[in-house]
């Protein structure tokens, strides 16, 4: 049976001639639909170059990339993106913000579908607020109420909660999960953070020209819901702090 996402022999480079940058070379991963995927490397080892290009937003590349058992071309209502920094238009209030993409959808059900991301990312009674009446963790919130609004199949977040609060970032990444079991959607998710990654993740993709092809895949097994405390916990922690030590 195929993956849900399989990247096979990706390679990708910026600029030409003398000024020609390989950033990926030969970099082979799948994700199953379901799984809860993080991606973690030194910076700039390609990690937001692999999302743009499994979003469709960069088409340039050589080697495959299959979304759902097709090319991906350009992108899709299928695949949601959320980067670091929200993308809501401040001129329009939290709902119209989730609710934009809803155009073709009649007054009274667009109202429900919006009603319904609000509660689930817990912004009910800020349906009226602005984007800079927000926190950074409640924007953050809304940003991700409307990616999720087009019931994306495959979610693909970019740092998303690199710039919060350590305490709304713990928050954020609880419910992120919730949200992933409750949607039954497939998210690849790039992060420095490697708590974030062994709290969240099904498979670690770790990223570095130093392994033999680009990327080491490994799985992470431990029993949910996971206690950041918990003694296996801590030691995969450290096992993956050593590995990033060396390859970055
Ligand atoms: N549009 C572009 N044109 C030229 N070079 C680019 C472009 N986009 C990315 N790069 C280069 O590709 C490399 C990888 O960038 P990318 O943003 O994918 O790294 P990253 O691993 O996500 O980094 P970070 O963790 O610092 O965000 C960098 O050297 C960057 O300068």
């Amino acid at each position: 049976m195929n993956s849900y996402v399989q990247v096979n022999h990706l390679c990708k480079s910026f600029g030409q001639g003398d000024r020609k940058l390989q950033v990926l070379k030969n970099i082979n991963f799948t994700i199953e639909e379901g799984e809860f995927v993080c991606l973690i490397g030194g910076s700039g080892c390609g990690k937001s170059t692999i999302l743009r290009l499994i979003s469709g937003l960069d088409e340039e590349y050589e080697g495959e990339i299959f979304v759902d058992g097709k090319t991906v071309c350009g992108t899709s209502r299928e695949r949601g993106v959320i980067f670091q920094k929200h993308r809501l238009f401040p001129w329009l209030t939290v709902a119209e913000n989730i609710g934009y993409s809803l155009q073709h959808t009649g007054k009274k059900e667009k109202y429900e579908i919006v009603q319904s991301y609000i509660d689930l990312v817990g912004l009910s009674g800020f349906e009226r607020s602005y984007p800079k009446q927000l926190s950074g963790g409640m924007a953050q919130r809304a940003n991700i109420a409307r990616a999720l609004v087009n019931n994306p199949k495959l979610l693909l977040l970019d740092e998303p909660f690199s710039a919060l609060d350590a305490f709304t970032k713990i928050a954020l990444q609880k419910e992120m999960y919730r949200i992933k079991e409750g949607k039954k959607s497939t998210m690849l998710m790039v992060t420095h953070d490697i708590e974030e990654a062994v709290y969240l993740a099904d498979k670690i993709i770790m990223l570095s020209p130093k392994f033999p092809t680009g990327e080491k895949i490994i799985r992470v097994d431990l029993p949910r819901p996971r206690d950041r405390n918990s003694k296996e916990f801590v030691e995969l922690k450290k096992y993956f702090l050593i590995i990033f030590s060396v390859i970055r």
